[in-house]
This record gives C-alpha cells, structure tokens and sequence, in this order.
C-alpha cells in the first residue's frame, strides 16, 4: 500500500506502490487508489494507493488514529471511501455495489453473542449462509484456533485471547479468499499465539490473502512479507519487510561482553561506532551492558576486534527490532503541523 503527497525519506519513498509493480491483475487480492474516507472534518484516509498481492500475509500498523481500522472497515464493506476507486478479488467495490464474495473478518473485535456457546455461535453463523459452510465446518474451524476443549462453554466466561480465536473461527468457517483482521494477535497468550499464526500460515500458503494490523512489531516480523506504515491517514511507507530491515540504517544494540571495560574501549576506537551514553535504551541497571550505535558493518569489525582482545561477546541485539526502529523513523518525522494537515 502506498500514498502520494507525503514527505518520506528518499531511501524508502515509492511512487508506486512497490507491492504491486510487475504484478498481474490476476495475482492482486487488493488494489485501491486514491481512497479518502472523512468523518466530519477528520480525514481518516487521506488519498491512499492500496496494493496487496494474493497470497501474502500484509500487516498494516501506524500510531493511533492512523486509520488502520477505517481502512480494513473499507476491505470488510463495512463502509465506504469517500473518493477513490477499491478493487478487491477482481471486482469493484463501492457505494451501491455488491460485496466482493470471499472476504470474511473483523475490526473492534469479533461480534460474538455471549450468553451462547463457541460452537453455537459458529453454528449460529453456519447457519445464515448453509451453501458456503461444509459439513464440519464448525468442528474443524474450532479445532483450527485450538478451541475444541471449550467449544461447549459459553463465550460470557472467554477471555479476550479465547474470543479473538474465536472470532477468527468465525471468520475461517466460509473459507475465506481475503482475511480482514484488527489487532488479531490482541490478549493471546503463547498457546492461542502458536494457533492463530498457524492458521494466517496455512490460509496464505493456500493462496489466500490476509490483511492484518498489528501494534505489535514482532508479530508483524513474524508473520507478513509485506508491511504498509500509515500515519495520520497516509501511507508513510508500503512494500516489503525486506526492504525496511535490509536498509543498512545504523541502528542501537545492546552489548554485552566479559570484560565490559575492555569491549567499551574497543567500541571508542572502532571506525563507525558511536557508544550511547545516557540514553533511554542505554539506562539499564545491568551496568555490564554498553549500547552502541552503528551499521552491521562497523558492528560485525567491533565483534572481531572484540575477541582479538581476548574478550567474549556473549550477546548482541538490537535495543529495538530493525521494523521498529523504521516505524519510529518514519512516523516521528511527522511535525506536528504535518499531522494536523493530515487532518
Ligand atoms: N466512526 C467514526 N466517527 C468519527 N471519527 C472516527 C470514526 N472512526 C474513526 N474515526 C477517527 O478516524 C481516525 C482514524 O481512526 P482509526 O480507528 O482508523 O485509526 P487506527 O489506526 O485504527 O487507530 P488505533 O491504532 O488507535 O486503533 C481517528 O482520528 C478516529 O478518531
């Protein structure tokens, strides 16, 4: 996904957005352009290009209020853009338009009803469309998200993670071609955690497309191929993982050693590495962890140099994840003015 009209850094502006360049129409789940959606005054989507490949598992994550949500409503057919043109799974989408068929999910939480069972609410559900659900279709999907054992309790006494599982159960049960899901990994614990991603990897490994946001940068590490960065309505950055992660940016790491004065002396000598003192990252009560700032580069002579001097490394981590140093980068270049003009 991508927009245009938005400062971004050279190395990772798009005129196009890069998910879709070369790709049939045929291999596109998702294709929008120009999509504006206000409320009132508050432009929620401001001139957005959505471009999202079949198959592939695409997260969407930005600050609060940058319009994820409004953006997966408007997959969902939950509402419609104000401006703009939204094709999804080949067909046109739009006021007085049919929703595409194969697009199931949910933004704000499944819509659950409590006071019934698991299994009665999916067979509830099964029920309003008969032709698209087989035979089954009600065990297998709560077996799917790992709630067979609590399939006959009622959904009043589920914990947030068990309705999350639940929900994507719902939406599982018509075979979707497009999953639409806000927040899905929102209260899982790591048992819900290892079934829900198991499910996104086997939908996409099928064919089908999954579209997810997520505020959570390892889960987006882990499961997409493609991110698209929304700030205050537009998209910041769209493409895939790779490019954000392989930019060769200097990033913080962590630093630990078994002579800590030894590797900080090493660190002050090393060509392309600064040691940050006094930092937020760096204020750790472990005073045997130094944090340094550099390219891989510049890092992997500092690992050498280090076990020259008969020092070991013993761990070595970015302070925060590539993914997430690029979402700050991104999304704190907004100036204030900026995000009230997105507004
Ligand atoms: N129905 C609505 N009426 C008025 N304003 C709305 C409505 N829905 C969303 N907004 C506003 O649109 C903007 C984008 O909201 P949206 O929920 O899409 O953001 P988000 O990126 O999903 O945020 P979060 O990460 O907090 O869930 C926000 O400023 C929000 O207050």
């Amino acid at each position: 996904m991508s927009v245009s009209g938005h400062r971004r850094p050279e190395s990772l502006a798009h005129a196009e957005p890069e998910a879709s360049q070369g790709r049939t129409d045929a291999a596109v789940a998702v294709r929008g352009r120009g999509i504006t959606k206000a409320f009132g005054d508050l432009v929620a989507l401001d001139h957005v290009d959505v471009s999202v490949a079949q198959g592939q598992i695409h997260g969407l994550v930005g600050p609060n209020g940058a319009g994820k949500t409004t953006l997966l409503g408007l997959l969902l057919g939950l509402a419609v853009a104000d401006e703009g043109s939204l094709e999804i799974l080949g067909a046109p989408v739009g006021r007085g338009l049919p929703a595409p068929d194969g697009v199931s999910g949910f933004v704000d939480g499944p819509g659950l009803y409590p006071t019934l069972t698991a299994r009665q609410n999916l067979a509830t559900l099964a029920a309003l469309s008969p032709e698209e659900v087989p035979a089954g279709g009600v065990d297998e999907a709560l077996e799917q998200v790992g709630l067979t054992e609590a399939a006959d309790q009622k959904v009043r006494g589920f914990s947030l993670g068990m309705r999350q599982r639940l929900g994507l159960a719902a939406a599982l049960l018509t075979k979707p071609r497009l999953l639409v899901l806000d927040e899905p990994s929102n209260g899982l614990d790591p048992v819900g955690k290892k079934h829900v991603y198991g499910v996104l990897r086997r939908l996409a490994a099928g064919g089908a497309t999954v579209i997810l946001s997520s505020h959570r940068m390892d889960d987006l590490e882990a499961l997409c191929s493609e991110v698209t960065i929304l700030a205050t309505g537009r998209v910041v950055f769209s493409g895939p993982l790779k490019k954000l992660t392989d930019d060769n940016r200097e990033l913080d790491y962590r630093l630990r050693a078994s002579d800590p004065s030894a590797a900080r002396a090493v660190a002050l000598e090393t060509p392309g590495i600064s040691l940050i003192e006094n930092a937020d990252t760096a204020a750790s009560p472990d005073t045997d962890v130094i944090v340094v700032r550099a390219r891989v580069a510049a890092l992997d002579e500092l690992v050498a140099r280090i076990v020259r001097a008969d020092t070991a490394v013993r761990e070595l981590a970015p302070v925060v994840s590539p993914l997430e140093a690029a979402f700050l980068s991104l999304t704190e270049q907004l100036t204030p003015t900026e995000q009230e003009a997105g507004r």
